[in-house]
């Protein structure tokens, strides 16, 4: 008898706790009006992503589906996930995204809110997300993937989107989990910034290190936001994911060994250090035009300069563009940093 109260009890509870969420969703979407993106019944979406005919990825809310506008545009779908997350990341990615307008952010074209029904609708990104252009075993000695110009204008573009949300859009923005995964390309390999489901709009810090642990894949997270100094959490978080991201960005072609996988941003940053030590003459890749070489020193010395363990040392990503877009030879020696990595293992 005392279980079935205890369940009753629990059932109840969810019950009412699922409801206020409802409610303070639709109370968000009342209060900002005509800055939310268009809504979508259930019935819509479904039509618009033919009954879930092409599944372009999943991640840890749900999956997403390939879809079409009545006008022809195509759309990437999100449907979230109705036992993940109480709604907060669905509200953040609404209400962040729509402040902004940007051409290295993706556009949130609408969103669907029909009682559990929940669903995120985004501009296509024909090139999918940079991960899978990184860690990739057909990258040749001489190139990554995507070849030097390409990753040099994803590295710059994201940058640029990064610096706006920090400085730029009416609302200072932080992102939080800034990964190759979230990193959108279109057509032409531009760059754009996805997934705002933790961004700063979430205000509970807290809940931050929490949900990252929680998500499909775990990004790169500063050691103030892991070791939850959350004074110390600001836009510089956002620098040293970026940072981390770099590094895995030029050595992800160059995986060399099993041992590598358990943490191979870590494994990079402490090659790229020991390349920076040796007056980086040479680098992941060999026989490198000298135009390569120097976006590769570049992308390198940046990248160490943004996962430096003190938040005040890395640059703001103001900086961070300054020094892609100057030369490498004007660029400092960074301080070796600290290397973290709760990547792997989030305990
Ligand atoms: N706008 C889009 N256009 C094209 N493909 C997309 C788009 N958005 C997402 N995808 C694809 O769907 C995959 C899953 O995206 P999603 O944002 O759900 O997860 P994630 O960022 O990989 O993980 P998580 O949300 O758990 O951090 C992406 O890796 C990408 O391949």
């Amino acid at each position: 008898m005392i279980i079935i109260l205890r369940l009753f009890k629990k059932l109840r509870s969810l019950f009412f706790k699922r409801h206020t969420s409802d409610r303070e969703i639709e109370n968000f979407i009342k209060k900002h009006g005509s800055l939310t993106p268009k809504r979508f019944s259930y019935t819509q979406v479904k039509r618009m992503i033919c009954s879930f005919r092409e599944k372009l990825g999943e991640g840890g809310f749900g999956a997403v589906y390939k879809g079409k506008l009545p006008d022809g545009t195509l759309v990437a779908v999100k449907l979230l996930n109705a036992s993940k997350g109480n709604g907060e990341e669905f509200v953040n990615e609404v209400a962040s995204i729509s402040r902004t307008s940007h051409v290295n952010i993706v556009t949130l074209v609408g969103f669907c809110f029909e009682g559990h029904k929940r669903a995120l609708i985004y501009e296509y990104m024909s090139n999918g997300s940079l991960d899978r252009f990184i860690n990739d075993e057909n990258a040749t000695m001489r190139s990554p993937r995507l070849g030097w110009n390409k990753l040099y204008q994803i590295a710059v573009g994201t940058a640029r989107g990064l610096e706006y949300l920090h400085r730029g859009c009416s609302t200072r923005i932080l992102h939080f989990d800034i990964k190759p995964q979230i990193i959108l390309l279109d057509n032409d390999y531009c760059a754009k910034i996805s997934d705002f489901g933790l961004s700063k709009l979430c205000l509970k810090r807290e809940s931050i290190v929490s949900m990252l642990v929680g998500r499909g894949t775990i990004g790169y997270i500063a050691p103030e936001v892991f070791n939850r100094n959350f004074g110390d959490v600001s836009h510089k978080s956002d620098v040293y994911s970026y940072g981390m991201m770099l590094i895995e960005m030029i050595g992800g072609g160059k995986r060399v060994n099993a041992e590598a996988d358990q943490s191979s941003e870590m494994y990079f940053a402490d090659q790229v250090y020991q390349f920076i030590e040796e007056g980086y003459d040479q680098g992941f890749y060999c026989h490198l035009m000298e135009e390569d070489k120097e976006t590769e020193k570049k992308m390198a010395f940046v990248g160490v300069w943004c996962i430096q363990t003190d938040p005040k040392q890395r640059p703001s990503m103001r900086r961070v563009i300054e020094m892609l877009e100057g030369s490498a030879e004007a660029l400092q020696i960074p301080p070796k940093p600290y290397l973290f990595s709760p990547r792997r293992s989030p305990t």
